[in-house]
């Protein structure tokens, strides 16, 4: 799979560590920063992974800030993405699973590397349930939402 990682400075040790664990599980990893710890702005990198999932360029985004909050926050600003924060393995394949959420959100103040390994693998092993009628009737009301309030939104390439 491909897979665009991304994090402010707070995240940028867990972020060095979980790209180089993603690519070690045989995917194409598109690291777009923080390329150091020096102070940043969360927003910035969430933008990042936004536009490489609206583009196409990628299949799946992992976000890391120091509580995972900011990026989360920000990226589910932007049409079509649907950002969750998970600390936990069954919230990050569920997320997948019944949500298709498309970026894993990780705090690296919150957690260490072992469980963001197994939240990780748990995100990328999942698959969006198409086959279970509440799941696409309730993913088809949040893209409605996203229709009404964000109308630029629609017919971008996540958003079909
Ligand atoms: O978690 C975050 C946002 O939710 C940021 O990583 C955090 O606010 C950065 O804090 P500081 O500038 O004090 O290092």
């Amino acid at each position: 799979m491909k897979i665009a990682i991304a994090s402010d400075h707070a995240g940028f040790p867990l972020k060095e560590e979980v790209r180089d664990y993603v690519r070690k599980q045989g995917h194409e990893v598109e690291d777009l920063g923080a390329y150091n710890a020096e102070p940043s702005d969360y927003p910035d990198f969430a933008l990042l992974v936004g536009k490489a999932l609206m583009a196409g360029k990628v299949e799946r985004g992992i976000l890391i800030c120091g509580s995972g909050v900011g990026v989360c926050v920000a990226a589910n600003k932007m049409p079509g993405i649907r950002a969750g924060m998970c600390h936990d393995t069954y919230s990050a394949h569920q997320g997948v699973e019944h949500d298709e959420m498309n970026v894993l959100v990780l705090g690296a103040r919150i957690i260490g590397s072992a469980l963001a390994y197994e939240c990780v693998d748990a995100y990328l092993k999942a698959n969006f349930i198409a086959s279970e009628p509440r799941f696409v009737r309730r993913l088809n009301k949040v893209k409605a939402i996203e229709k009404t309030y964000m109308p630029e939104a629609a017919g971008t390439a996540l958003n079909s």
